[in-house]
């Protein structure tokens, strides 16, 4: 996606997208990170953020979900805190009955300075940060959930393997300086070091602001293959994941049964 800080824009974009996907038994569709508000000049996504279980947004999701039956791990959006003015940048999953089924929040929050245009970043101005790995079961595979700058932590990744996570989704607003350097190695590492399927979905292009993003959404299996990849466009990329990779490759090439340190 090419997110605007207007919130019915980037709906009604998803919208269209959903309503051109095949239909599947499980179907699993991956949102980028701040795919419902991104890039505001003056406003903030503190302006969207909602409720738990409550909102415009959250009805949209789980709408969609049940009018598609698909699985949306929906990027991450402003989820409030009581008693704390600032959100987490949590990832819901709304399953095919449009239930939600968890809320991981972003661990890893990006203060950082990077030579683009914006030059500091400061997440934690407005964000707080989750404390809590989260791997969750669907009938067709479990899937862990991790949001862009935690990309970065292998050991987050490694604890998600742990608890078994066969699918890896990391939604990403990873920028174009930082991405460019590192968004396909990042994948393709953590793919090959835990054995599993990474789907990462990443926001792309200028937006509002000013704010330069990588794209190059992409699905990794379990070897490091590249399955599937996007450029710069936005729309959706679809592929199929065939999970007895994942067994074969850990025969294959055993170094998970090899590990000396924990
Ligand atoms: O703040 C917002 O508006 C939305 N959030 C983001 O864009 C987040 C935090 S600033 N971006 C990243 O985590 C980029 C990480 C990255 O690019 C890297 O690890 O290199």
């Amino acid at each position: 996606m090419n997110s605007k800080p207007d919130v019915q824009k980037n709906l009604d974009f998803l919208q269209r997208e959903f309503n051109a996907l095949a239909r599947y038994e499980n179907h699993l569709v991956v949102l980028p990170e701040c795919f419902a508000f991104f890039g505001g000049r003056d406003i903030s996504q503190a302006s969207i953020k909602e409720n738990y279980l409550d909102g415009p947004i959250q009805s949209f999701l789980a709408e969609q979900a049940r009018l598609h039956n698909i699985w949306i791990v929906a990027g991450s959006m402003p989820v409030a805190i009581e008693q704390n003015e600032r959100f987490h940048a949590a990832c819901l999953v709304f399953a095919p009955d449009g239930s939600c089924k968890t809320q991981y929040n972003k661990i890893h929050l990006f203060d950082v300075e990077v030579s683009d245009s914006t030059g500091t970043y400061k997440e934690s101005a407005t964000t707080m940060a989750g404390n809590q790995v989260v791997v969750i079961d669907t009938p067709f595979a479990k899937l862990g959930l991790a949001i862009c700058y935690d990309l970065r932590f292998p050991e987050l990744f490694r604890q998600m393997q742990a608890l078994d996570a066969d699918i890896i989704c990391v939604p990403s607003a990873f920028t174009q300086v930082t991405g460019e350097a590192h968004w396909q190695v990042l994948l393709q590492a953590r793919a090959i070091e835990n054995q599993c399927f990474i789907v990462a979905a990443n926001q792309s292009g200028t937006h509002e602001n000013g704010r330069e993003t990588w794209g190059h959404s992409m699905v990794v299996d379990p070897w490091g293959n590249i399955i599937s990849q996007q450029n710069v466009q936005i729309g959706t990329l679809s592929c199929e994941i065939n999970l007895d990779k994942i067994t074969q490759i850990r025969h294959k090439m055993p170094n998970l049964l090899h590990r000396k340190l924990k």
